[in-house]
């Protein structure tokens, strides 16, 4: 799922939302148990993943599968309530797809947010995770195949998180009194939650959370050139570091308890957004 695909996916939703609409300051993806920040949209214009020409349908619990035109904190976004998983059956790309989608619809920023396991022994479900690096544990590349116009060919990662758009986070983070820690996101392909054995290992390489989304999104924002910046919620310890078993309902509640929290920092991010970013 290349531009091409994506143009025409950006130039239906603009027939839905009229031609009048001004371009986003901000994409932003919603994970598991997070799509209540598409409530806080004003003016939003809804539309099912299933309209949207390119999109499969969601099939995730917790993952609404709308894709919203509005305003946030009176600043233009667009968001996704609800992402495509590899273990969905999707290839790379077309997990990544949407990141092309809001690219085309003039997004200068990739905001990514998902439920992640804690592998730092310290962090608890409800904590908040700023992601300073990841690590592409899913052993697929969005970027596989013929280079996509547009896109880079070997983009760089030393940075891809963006360094001042972290800044910004920490700052909305104070503004608003909401705890953030900042680690690394392991992205592993799922859909097994981890074992014990895997979350000892990831812990010695110095994984700080882990999940099975948001890196292909971000490795496609980075082709492109968007600046990608991205928080974590920490909805339970990962596999082995407490007595708990892991479950998706667990996931989706815990995300949904912090979601106070997650919803007044990225609102407050997106409110100090410079316009072009
Ligand atoms: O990353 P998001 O989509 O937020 O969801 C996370 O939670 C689900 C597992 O409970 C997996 O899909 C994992 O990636
Ligand atoms: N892989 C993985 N994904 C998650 N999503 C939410 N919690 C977890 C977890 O513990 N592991």
């Amino acid at each position: 799922m290349g531009a091409g695909a994506a143009r025409v996916a950006a130039d239906y939703i603009r027939q839905r939302v009229g031609p009048a609409a001004p371009a986003p300051v901000c994409g932003i993806v919603l994970g598991s148990g997070l799509g209540g920040l598409a409530d806080r949209l004003v003016d939003a214009v809804r539309i099912p993943f299933s309209h949207v020409p390119g999109f499969p349908t969601a099939t995730v619990a917790g993952h609404a599968g709308q894709l919203l035109v509005g305003t946030l904190a009176d600043r233009p976004v667009v968001a996704l309530a609800g992402r495509f998983h590899m273990y969905e059956g999707h290839e790379a790309a077309l997990a990544a797809f949407p990141v092309r989608v809001l690219h085309a619809l003039g997004a200068p920023v990739y905001i990514a947010s998902n439920a992640a396991g804690g592998v730092r022994r310290t962090f608890s479900a409800g904590d908040l995770m700023l992601i300073a690096d990841h690590m592409n544990l899913m052993f697929r590349n969005p970027l596989i195949g013929s280079t996509e116009p547009g896109d880079e060919r070997f983009p760089d990662m030393s940075d891809p998180y963006d360094r001042d758009l972290r800044a910004r986070m920490r700052a909305a983070a104070q503004v608003v009194g909401v705890p953030l820690h900042e680690g690394v996101y392991c992205g592993l392909l799922g859909p097994t939650y981890e074992t014990p054995s895997e979350v000892r290992m990831l812990e010695r390489m110095g994984v700080d959370a882990v999940g099975m989304s948001t890196v292909p999104e971000v490795i496609v924002a980075r082709a492109l050139g968007m600046r990608a910046v991205a928080v974590s919620c920490i909805t339970n310890k990962a596999a082995g570091l407490s007595a708990e078993k892991l479950s998706h309902a667990e996931v989706m509640e815990a995300g949904k308890a912090v979601a106070g929290h997650f919803e007044a920092l990225i609102t407050e991010f997106v409110r100090q957004l410079p316009a072009a970013s």
